[in-house]
């Protein structure tokens, strides 16, 4: 069987690979496990919540409709906690949409989006479908989010995957094809330009890259072989984030204490600014990730 699906959770196997697959919790569509030839490619917490009582601190965490706290009291995203609801709802498996390659989708709207939140966003006003695309591919990941306005009036939004990548050591790795693009540190609550050519980490790192021209691939490079590339279509901002020691200290559901060593992560979305959705109109974003390749450098002067 190439989709298992139990009470909780979907579990796609790649039909001629079966060491390939991919695990959803349906509880926020949160890819919680992919393993491509039997080797796990995304980072999970041994004290991540799986049971729904909150988010899930790795895999990848669906952020919408507000990245962050929204800081503006006029706007109708202010009274929703950090990243919004879809992280902390429970999805509707909808089925396989597609054979070759793998794929599913899973459906939320304000019918199953976790009530007391959802109903902060506008005070429960905007009628909304999700559809999120997930594809198991032979050496790649891909999720798709469609975003529709079933209501009657326009509503702003952000989106983000909040995308946990598995790495040996991140003091090992660096990644690419940032250099040049503008950057909101929010560490220092500071924008500036980005100018190393290569991104590296040895400490507390949150940085909001913006309006990255969708062409560009992120590669996550390790001693100079590329384990992972990012790739995007509408989705023009990357958050790169590592907790380092503090922060993930400061985390309970973040274990083993020293895993942020082992994670990293580049997360695609659009959240430098909203996406205004007017009613009936539909938008959508993705991002793959793939494995292995050559190191592609790609700068803004072509
Ligand atoms: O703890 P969470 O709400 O899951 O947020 C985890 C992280 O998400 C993003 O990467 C933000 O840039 C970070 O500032 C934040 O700490």
């Amino acid at each position: 069987m190439s989709i298992e699906e139990t009470e909780d959770k979907v579990i796609l196997t790649h039909p001629r690979e079966p060491t390939t697959k991919v695990s959803i919790l349906k509880y926020g569509a949160t890819v919680i496990s992919w393993e491509n030839k039997g080797k796990e490619q995304l980072w999970l917490s041994e004290a991540a919540k799986l049971d729904g009582s909150k988010p899930v601190r790795g895999g990848i965490p669906l952020v919408f409709p507000i990245f962050g706290k929204q800081k503006n009291e006029e706007h109708p995203t202010y009274k929703l906690p950090q990243h919004g609801f879809a992280r902390n709802s429970t999805w509707e498996f909808l089925g396989q949409t597609s054979e070759n390659p793998l794929t599913v989708q899973f459906g939320l709207g304000p019918e199953n989006a976790n009530k007391e939140i959802y109903n902060l966003w506008n005070e429960g006003k905007n009628n909304f479908t999700l559809i999120l695309s997930i594809e198991l591919g032979d050496d790649h990941l891909k999720t798709n989010i469609e975003v529709e306005n079933n209501g009657d009036e326009a509503f702003d939004f952000n989106w983000l995957f909040h995308t946990y990548l598995k790495v040996p050591d991140v003091t090992d790795c660096l990644v690419t094809n940032l250099i040049d693009q503008k950057c909101y540190d929010q560490l220092l609550a500071t924008e500036y330009i980005e100018k190393s050519p290569m991104v590296c980490f040895n400490e507390e790192f949150d940085r909001i890259y913006k309006k990255i021209d969708t062409d560009k691939i992120f590669q996550v490079v390790e001693l100079g072989k590329v384990l992972i590339n990012v790739q995007r279509e509408n989705l023009p901002d990357s958050v790169v984030w590592n907790p380092w020691i503090e922060k993930s200290n400061g985390m309970a559901d973040f274990e083993p204490k020293n895993g942020y060593l082992n994670m990293l992560c580049i997360e695609p979305g659009h959240v430098s600014d909203f996406v205004t959705l007017k009613n009936g109109e539909k938008w959508s974003g993705s991002q793959t990730i793939s494995l292995g390749g050559d190191i592609k450098v790609q700068s803004n002067i072509y």
